[in-house]
C-alpha cells in the first residue's frame, strides 16, 4: 500500500521535498498532509501548488499517515514530539533537523517507534540535494523503502551512521552557504569592475558549474587546481594570498563551528 505522509513545518526544506514528491513521487505515495505552527497562507499556497491537504490539528490526521516528517527547527522538536507522542501508533517518524538524530527521537517517542534522520541541502529544490540518512533501532524493510522514496525525489543520497551525520552536517548541509558566500563576493567584485549584475551573475555561475563538472570527472581537486595554476603565473599569485590569509584554517574553523552549533 502506498504511504501517506504528514509534514510538520511548511518551510523551505519541507516545500523542496513536497515539490520532489509531487514531481517524481506521485506513483509511490498516497496523500500529503502539511501542518505548520502559523501562516495559513503558506499552507494554502502549498495546497494550490502541490495538492497537499492542510492540517490544523495534527492529532486529527496522525492515524491516517504512515510517515511523519519533522521539518520544523531543531528547537521545536521537544514540544512537537511531546504533543504528538500520545497519537503515535506505528508511524515512521523522520526528522530533517540539524543535530536531531534517531537517538533523541527515540527518547521522546513511544518505545519501539521506527525513526529516521535525513540531512538534505537546499539543492533539493532543483532535485540535486546530496542527502545523508540514517535509521533508529526499530526499523523494518518497509521503512527503508519509505526512506528511499523521500531521499530519491530530492536527488542523490548516502547512508551514514548517526555520528557521521553529526560530523557531516557542515559539509553537505551547510557548506552550500559557504560556496554561495564565495560566489557573492566574486559577483560583487565583477560588478565593481563595471560589469552589469546579470552578466556578473552569469559569469560566476557558469564558472562554478564548469568547475563542479570537472570535479565530477573524478579528478582530484588538487590535480584540477594544478591544471589552472600555470607555474609562476597569475593564479599562483592569487593562491599565495589565500595561503597567507590562512584560508584552509579558516574553512576548517567554519566547519567545526557549524557542527558544534548543530549538535547543540
Ligand atoms: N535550510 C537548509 O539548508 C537545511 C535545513 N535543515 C533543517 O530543516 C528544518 C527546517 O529548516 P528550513 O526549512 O530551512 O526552515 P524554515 O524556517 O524555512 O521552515 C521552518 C518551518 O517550521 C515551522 N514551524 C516552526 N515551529 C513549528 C512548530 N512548533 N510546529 C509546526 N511548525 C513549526 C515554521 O512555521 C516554518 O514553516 C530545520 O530543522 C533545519 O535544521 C536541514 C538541512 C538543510
Ligand atoms: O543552518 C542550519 O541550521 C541548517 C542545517 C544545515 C543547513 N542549514
Amino acid at each position: 500500500m502506498k504511504p501517506s505522509i504528514l509534514f510538520i513545518g511548511a518551510g523551505r526544506m519541507a516545500e523542496a521535498i513536497i515539490s520532489g514528491l509531487h514531481n517524481k513521487g506521485q506513483k509511490q505515495i498516497n496523500q500529503i498532509f502539511v501542518g505548520n505552527r502559523s501562516n495559513s497562507d503558506k499552507l494554502k499556497e502549498l495546497e494550490d501548488k502541490y495538492g497537499i491537504i492542510p492540517v490544523n490539528q495534527l492529532q486529527d490526521c496522525i492515524d491516517q499517515v504512515d510517515i511523519i516528517v519533522l521539518a520544523m527547527p531543531p528547537s521545536e522538536h521537544e514540544v512537537v514530539l511531546e504533543n504528538i507522542h500520545p497519537f503515535i501508533s506505528n508511524q515512521f517518524v523522520v526528522t530533517i533537523a540539524a543535530g536531531m538524530g534517531p537517538e533523541s527521537l527515540e527518547k521522546r517517542l513511544p518505545y519501539g517507534t521506527a525513526v529516521g534522520w535525513i540531512m538534505p541541502n537546499t539543492a533539493a529544490e532543483v532535485g540535486r540535494s546530496i542527502s545523508l540518512y540514517t535509521y533508529g533501532q526499530f526499523i523494518k524493510n518497509e521503512h527503508k523503502q519509505q526512506m528511499e522514496i523521500l531521499v530519491n525525489v530530492i536527488g542523490d543520497s548516502q547512508h551514514c551512521t548517526e555520528e557521521e551525520i553529526h560530523k557531516l552536517t557542515a559539509i553537505t548541509g551547510s557548506a552550500p552557504a559557504f560556496l554561495y558566500q564565495f560566489a557573492e563576493i566574486l559577483i560583487s567584485m565583477t560588478e565593481d569592475l563595471g560589469v552589469e549584475r546579470k552578466i556578473a551573475q552569469k559569469l560566476v555561475t557558469e564558472m562554478v558549474i564548469g568547475s563542479a563538472e570537472m570535479l565530477k570527472t573524478g579528478k582530484l581537486p588538487m590535480e584540477l587546481r594544478d591544471q589552472v595554476t600555470t607555474p609562476g603565473g597569475a593564479t599562483a599569485a592569487g593562491l599565495e594570498v589565500l595561503k597567507k590569509g590562512n584560508f584552509d584554517q579558516l574553512l576548517k574553523e567554519a566547519v567545526i563551528a557549524t557542527n558544534k552549533k548543530a549538535k547543540g
